[in-house]
């Protein structure tokens, strides 16, 4: 479903991404750990576009998608979640998920799916985006990024600064998306039991490369709770 391949990124002379490669799969959850700084959202944005690699190739769905631009990566089938979530404050939350649609026809509806995933949402429509809890907010950027019904779905921490209901409710729906079967999702976290409890297959990077990589199931037995520790 993606495949990277040798990626290299720079910010200005500092060399953040040295010669990633992994691979996500259809219907699993790919985490991606490590400690701050080591280069995790710049890999993420990578994927998206956001900011250019310098070398290397990610391929999507068959084909390579890293001289495309994100609006291009976004109709392909890459959603995105960011770090911080990016809710548009002023908008109310049905605006907000219509964004997640800006790109298809003007008459697309937002999937009534999306409520049953986050009941919250509905009974919140017309309240504004600024005005819901973080948790709220959370739920509600990533129904932002599946209205359009991506294949791939891309969280930057999705359980940052949230109440420990909540992070239950999105590990959830997370592990619901990729059983269906039609959704590769590649989740980066720093709550260790969070993304063990998700993990079909796990990276951990530092200082811009992947140190070490397995099975989900074994992540525990391979220590990496204790290379991912603070
Ligand atoms: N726009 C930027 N310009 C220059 N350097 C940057 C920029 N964004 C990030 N960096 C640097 O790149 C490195 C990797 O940052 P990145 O945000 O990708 O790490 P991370 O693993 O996601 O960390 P965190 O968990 O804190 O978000 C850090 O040293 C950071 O200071």
């Amino acid at each position: 479903m993606l495949t990277v391949k040798n990626i290299h990124q720079y910010y200005g002379g500092s060399h953040i991404l040295r010669d990633v490669s992994f691979e996500a799969r259809l219907g699993k959850v790919t985490v991606l750990l490590g400690r701050n700084g080591v280069g995790k959202t710049t890999l993420l944005k990578s994927l998206m576009g956001l900011v250019p690699i310098k070398s290397g190739s990610i391929e999507f769905d068959g084909a390579p998608i890293h001289k495309r631009t994100p609006y291009e990566r976004a109709r392909a089938g890459m959603g995105f979640v960011p770090q911080g979530r990016e809710i548009f404050a002023r908008l109310t939350v049905e605006e907000n998920l219509r964004m997640g649609l800006a790109y298809k026809s003007g008459s697309t509806p937002v999937p009534p799916e999306l409520y049953e995933l986050f009941p919250v949402l509905k009974q919140m429509l017309n309240r504004r985006g600024g005005d819901l809890s973080g948790g709220q907010q959370q739920q509600l950027a990533i129904a932002r990024a599946l209205a359009p019904k991506p294949k791939l779905l891309i969280l930057d921490e999705p359980t940052e600064g949230i109440q420990p209901s909540i992070i239950k409710d999105i590990g959830r729906v997370i592990r619901m998306l990729a059983d269906r079967g039609d959704m590769a999702i590649v989740l980066c976290e720093q709550y260790y039991d969070f993304a063990q409890e998700l993990a079909d297959d796990y990276l951990v990077m530092e200082r811009g490369e992947v140190i070490a990589r397995g099975l989900g199931k074994d992540m525990e037995a391979q220590g990496v709770r204790q290379l991912v520790a603070i």
